[in-house]
């Protein structure tokens, strides 16, 4: 039976990561991206990699990062992951993914059919794709979802996954309605804006393994 690969986002505190670890997440995400209220600075998300070693694939988020800050968090967290979450374009993920050799995921904000069938550009070129909310106040982690049914038809030629607004509540049936292989979730398992909550952790994980 195919494990549902489930990524909590957004992680900033030890009993949080913890919970997200417990719950049975297989990504965890870090956000390195200042004007989110996730952000982590690198020690600290270093401290936070070690917990997750060999437990769950660490995800580090970048927005339009320079060579610099690419580089220094590449060399602090030593993810598994790295998730492009701005304008990066094809070659750039392909240039990353080839002299770092660590997995790159690209996301894209779908709007409709056109925006959807563009991700094409990123074949190849990246291992994941995944497909989020259009970006709004941040490129992500705003808590809206889109239209899944925009994926009802879409031929998947690579690995993806679904993000935007799920919450413990709804993901079982994004599950059952798209087929998503991969759910990732920020805002969904927060009290407030960057603070994630154990209880929805659990409760988001539980939920999507059901589903
Ligand atoms: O989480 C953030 O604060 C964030 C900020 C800037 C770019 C990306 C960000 N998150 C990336 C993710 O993968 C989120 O989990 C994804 O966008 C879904 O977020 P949400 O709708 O809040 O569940």
């Amino acid at each position: 039976m195919r494990e549902q690969l489930i990524k909590i986002c957004g992680l900033s505190s030890p009993d949080t990561m913890q919970a997200a670890l417990d719950a049975g997440a297989t990504h965890v995400g870090l956000v390195h991206y200042q004007p989110s209220p996730r952000h982590i600075e690198l020690p600290d998300a270093s401290r936070l990699r070690a917990m997750a070693r060999g437990r769950a694939k660490v995800v580090l988020l970048l927005v339009n990062a320079d060579i610099e800050t690419t580089s220094a968090a590449i060399e602090a967290i030593k993810p598994e992951v790295i998730q492009f979450h701005g304008t990066e374009t094809p070659e750039w993920c392909a240039l990353v993914r080839k002299q770092v050799n660590i997995e790159v995921w690209k996301a894209l904000g779908v709007k409709d059919k056109p925006t959807l069938e563009k991700s094409a550009r990123y074949i190849g070129k990246v291992d994941r794709l995944l497909f989020d909310a259009p970006a709004t106040a941040l490129p992500g982690g705003n808590g809206t979802s889109f239209d899944w049914s925009l994926l009802a038809d879409h031929e998947h030629t690579a690995a993806w996954g679904l993000a935007g607004g799920l919450t413990p509540e709804n993901v079982a049936d994004a599950i059952a309605q798209t087929g998503a292989p991969l759910v990732d979730t920020s805002s969904g398992v927060e009290s407030a804006p960057g603070i994630k909550d154990a209880a929805k952790i659990a409760a988001f994980c539980a939920a999507a393994k059901a589903g």
